[in-house]
């Protein structure tokens, strides 16, 4: 075999017979979500290496091309650790929010707007998608208010976490107008205040609300774990709102995990039909969430 010659996949073999069952298994699906809204939230965790990233652009396109209107608000923790410790700060986290001083709220814009967003608009685009990178200032889509992080034990006390937004209201219009013109939205997670100051949101949360105002099908949250675990690591494949009380007073789920579970289980209570906790690690991760009946991760449901 020459040195440029492409290497044997597992997919090379299987027979183009059962490659077309496999596409027309697809149908289904594609019929059932066909003109709807799918919100992905896609995790700076999931989104380290690059052939998953490639993955990924490809699933966002492909899901375009049969009908559906996927929407992509992405994260980037990691990526936002790499540019802090850079300047020689250490992020700081509370509850999985990230405290955010007036420093580390420009070193957040900088790379989640700057960078991350527009390498997956590169990404999309490079595929054969349209995607448009936004912000939530632009179409003044996502208002927001410093939060108040009460303690955990004592919640009449609060934690001063800086610029951490909370969503006061999500304008989708601006997102509405772009997915009716076959684009593809990506969203950094981005607020803005009264005094037109910026705030850093967490991306599960502005993931989950968009869903919600948007009346979404689906909510993903691809993420770098298999989905929610219990205290001896299996997998919780679906969850009601008083297991996971449960598993958040015990503290079995903690950090990064406690506001992606609190914005899932709103999304699900405010009427998104599947909400699901994915291994994004997994190649196409999102393709088998929503093209075939195989249960991957955690299902949040209402009740
Ligand atoms: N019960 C739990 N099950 C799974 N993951 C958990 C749990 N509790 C805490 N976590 C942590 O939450 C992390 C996912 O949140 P986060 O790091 O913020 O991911 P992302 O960047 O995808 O938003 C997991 O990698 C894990 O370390
Ligand atoms: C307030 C807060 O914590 N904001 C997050 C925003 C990015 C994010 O949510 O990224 P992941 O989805 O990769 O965790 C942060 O600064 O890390």
């Amino acid at each position: 075999m020459s040195n440029d010659a492409p290497e044997p996949s597992s997919l090379d073999a299987i027979q183009p017979r059962d490659k077309a069952e496999i596409l027309a298994q697809a149908l289904p699906y594609i019929r059932k979500f066909h003109g709807k809204t799918l919100v992905i939230k896609y995790g700076g965790n999931a989104m380290t290496d690059p052939a998953l990233q490639q993955d990924f652009a490809e699933d966002v396109v492909l899901l375009k091309l049969v009908g559906m209107n996927p929407i992509v608000v992405h994260g980037g923790g990691p990526q936002i650790d790499a540019a802090l410790a850079k300047i020689g700060k250490k992020g700081t986290f509370v509850q999985g929010m990230r405290v955010t001083d007036p420093e580390t709220m420009d070193v957040v814009e900088w790379v989640l707007a700057g960078e991350v967003q527009q390498d997956i608009v590169g990404l999309i685009n490079a595929v054969g998608g349209k995607a448009v990178g936004l912000t939530g200032r632009d179409g003044a889509m996502i208002r927001a208010r410093q939060m108040r992080l009460a303690d955990k034990d004592d919640p009449s006390k609060t934690h001063d976490v800086g610029q951490v937004g909370e969503i006061v209201s999500i304008d989708p219009s601006v997102v509405k107008a772009l997915q009716d013109d076959a684009f593809i939205p990506v969203i950094s997670p981005i607020g803005f205040g009264e005094k037109n100051e910026s705030y850093n949101i967490n991306a599960d949360l502005v993931a989950s609300k968009l869903a919600e105002v948007l009346k979404a099908e689906k909510l993903l949250l691809l993420t770098n774990i298999r989905g929610v675990l219990d205290k001896a690591g299996n997998l919780l494949t679906d969850l009601t709102s008083r297991q996971i009380d449960e598993l958040v007073a015990d503290g079995t789920i903690s950090g990064g995990m406690l506001p992606k579970i609190a914005g899932a289980l709103d999304a699900a209570k405010s009427g998104v039909n599947a909400v699901h906790i994915v291994d994004g690690r997994v190649p196409h991760a999102m393709l088998l969430e929503i093209l075939t009946d195989q249960a991957y991760g955690t299902m949040i449901r209402s009740h």
